[in-house]
């Protein structure tokens, strides 16, 4: 890396790896917590790579996302030496070969540990939580039983939730069986052991805390395997992650003290809200000047159902977010990246609106809210995948792109496809009628024929869920929480399907980040000179996080320790991306006194706080 400053840190990991022992390091925001984790990865290249090649073992590098993996991979000019991958596809292809295993670990711990849990959610009343559990309870049982008639069980990203007789494994469950086959099975570890002498971690705090376990399961005791975590227990803005990583006993915590990449200004900010690590600003932006400052504007009283903002009361909030941006002196600033946890605010500007209130309604579970957030939805996963880019490559004329995605990204047109005989003079030529026609049917059909052109085509991977949505009749009845509860995503699908495409393909611009507007969780790892973040609570409508109290609990009242935790991750996640300057809009029932209650609690100073008349 160009001017790459080496640090104390890099000498005590660079310690650790010759002496073999384990160790976390914990370090602060923009601490280049990545570059030391490839530092020491490429020290080993030089120390133990040649030996470890002969023997036929490999260096494990656990990422969070398939993205960092590729950055990583490719600042590793891809060394075979090295095994870098999510957590999720490397314990798959460790453990996808034993069946016998993964079967008893789901009938002996996964399923009973799922149906105890159901059980103590039902005291037997009838609540619609008491239901539910009742429900669930029952499904798993069943699934129990007939463990033994499932072939075999499989699992893949297009897979999120477990569907235990179909043989589906979903991302949590993977998981732990993983970790339950690797601490209960001892040949297991020690073969993992064997093969991959040393495992790093990434983004450790995202970490489960069974599979930290796990991993200090293979690396415990003297010598190798061991284990090297590298985290920011203040960034664990997942709710399945461990936070306080270690190491198994007798690792050492290395503890990393520099910023590379915010300006003074911001370190001070990003240091008043955690004690365990106190940041200097290093390198060369410890020269730069930056700055912080935070306006205060009247929030409103919802008038909504839901305690939801009317479109009028959502159309004063937007323009209190200009005024705000007005008075910085940033209207021009177009490079600025504004960060919402008011998803709303984002959606209604950028135009999905109703796609948005639909899969974060009365229909939407909490998995269907997370899939739409992440753009996964099963409903949602066609049309981002494959009609939206289709549709966005044939506008531009770019009959390249169109075959490309049609080939990596469709059935019909893959490999194993029902075109794959036809000569390539055939293919294009009904490459480009299917385009045409799906095209044609995005602009002006309902989402419904998109879908289900795409289905009868052969064009999507079509699950379980989505075939059952589009082979049933629509739902005649009106919805009714209390009796509809448990078949609410009916009501989703059939809405969805009568919609228009336009808001789906804006959503799919907003998912490709083309916006300046971001989701507060979206902005993980990522940095940019100039960062606004708006926080209103209400809208937000979001009961997980609430950073008026976290910020006043002398004005808006004392917040859940749990609400508490997350809303000062989150927020320490949004301050610390600017590299230079940093705006923030705090909605608040009362900001006179919001004001005295931050400077007098030193989060922030007077003269970096203001209030909008
Ligand atoms: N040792 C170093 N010397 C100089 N610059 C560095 C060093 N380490 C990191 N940087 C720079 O500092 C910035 C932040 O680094 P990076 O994103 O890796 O930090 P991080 O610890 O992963 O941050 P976060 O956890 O906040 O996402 C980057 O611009 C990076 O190039």
């Amino acid at each position: 890396m160009a001017n790459y400053v080496p640090t104390q840190a890099d000498e005590e990991i660079l310690t650790c790896l010759s002496e073999r022992r384990s160790f976390s390091v914990v370090a602060g925001a923009g601490a280049g917590k990545t570059t030391s984790l490839v530092e020491a990865l490429r020290s080993l290249i030089r120390t133990d790579g040649p030996r470890m090649l002969r023997d036929g073992q490999q260096v494990v590098c656990i990422t969070y996302t398939n993205r960092a993996a590729r950055v990583i991979s490719e600042r590793l000019q891809q060394n075979p030496l090295f095994v870098v991958s999510t957590l999720h596809s490397f314990l798959w292809g460790e453990i996808r070969h034993f069946q016998k295993s993964i079967r008893e670990s789901l009938r002996c711990h996964i399923l009973p540990g799922h149906i105890a849990k159901q059980k103590e959610k039902d005291n037997g009343g009838k609540s619609k939580a008491a239901i539910e559990a009742r429900g669930k309870v029952a499904t798993l049982e069943h699934a129990l039983q007939e463990l033994d008639s499932v072939p075999f069980f499989r699992y893949g990203d297009d897979t999120p939730f477990s569907d235990y007789l179909l043989g589906e494994l979903g991302h949590d469950d993977l998981l732990l069986i993983a970790s339950d086959m690797i601490t209960t099975k001892r040949a297991l570890s020690q073969v993992l052991g064997q093969k991959y002498p040393y495992f790093f971690v990434d983004e450790a705090q995202d970490t489960s805390p069974e599979i930290v376990n796990a991993l200090n399961v293979i690396c415990s005791g003297e010598g190798p395997p061991i284990i090297g975590y590298f985290g920011d227990p203040m960034q664990q803005i997942y709710d399945e992650g461990k936070g306080d990583f270690a190491g198994p006993p007798g690792s050492e915590t290395v503890t990393k003290v520099e910023n590379f990449r915010s300006a003074p200004e911001v370190v001070t900010l990003l240091n008043a809200f955690r004690t365990d690590v106190t940041q200097v600003p290093a390198g060369k932006n410890a020269s730069e000047i930056g700055s912080v400052g935070l306006i205060l504007a009247r929030s409103e009283t919802p008038e909504e159902p839901r305690r939801r903002y009317s479109e009028a009361q959502l159309e004063r909030a937007t323009r209190r977010l200009d005024e705000a941006v007005e008075r910085w002196g940033w209207a021009v600033n177009t490079s600025a990246k504004q960060l919402f946890l008011a998803r709303r605010m984002i959606a209604r500007r950028l135009g999905f609106l109703s796609l948005h209130d639909l899969f974060t309604g009365p229909y939407a579970s909490t998995r269907a809210k997370n899939d739409y957030e992440s753009g996964e939805h099963f409903l949602l996963k066609p049309l981002v995948e494959i009609v939206v880019p289709l549709a966005r490559a044939d506008s531009e004329g770019n009959t390249g792109a169109v075959l490309r995605l049609l080939s990596t990204k469709t059935v019909a047109f893959s490999a194993g496809g029902q075109y794959n005989k036809a000569s390539i003079g055939k293919v294009k030529e009904i490459a480009k009628t299917v385009t045409k026609t799906l095209v044609g049917l995005f602009y002006s059909n309902k989402i419904g024929d998109v879908i289900r052109y795409c289905y009868e085509q052969d064009l999507i991977h079509a699950s379980e869920r989505l075939i059952k949505h589009l082979n049933r009749v629509p739902r005649g009845d009106v919805y009714n929480e209390e009796l509809h509860s448990r078949e609410k995503a009916d009501w989703l699908a059939d809405t969805f399907f009568e919609m228009r495409g336009d808001e789906v393909e804006k959503y799919c611009t907003y998912l490709d980040e083309n916006t300046p507007f971001s989701t507060q969780h979206g902005v993980k790892g990522e940095q940019y000179d100039d960062v606004i973040v708006v926080f209103d609570d209400i809208e937000a409508a979001w009961t997980k996080y609430s950073f008026t109290k976290m910020l006043t609990p002398g004005v808006s009242g004392e917040a859940k320790d749990s609400q508490k935790e997350r809303s000062r991750k989150l927020a320490y996640v949004c301050f610390s991306r600017a590299k230079r300057n940093l705006r923030i809009l705090l909605f608040t029932p009362d900001p006179e006194t919001a004001k005295s209650e931050l400077t007098n609690h030193r989060l922030f100073e007077e003269s970096q706080v203001s209030i909008l008349g």
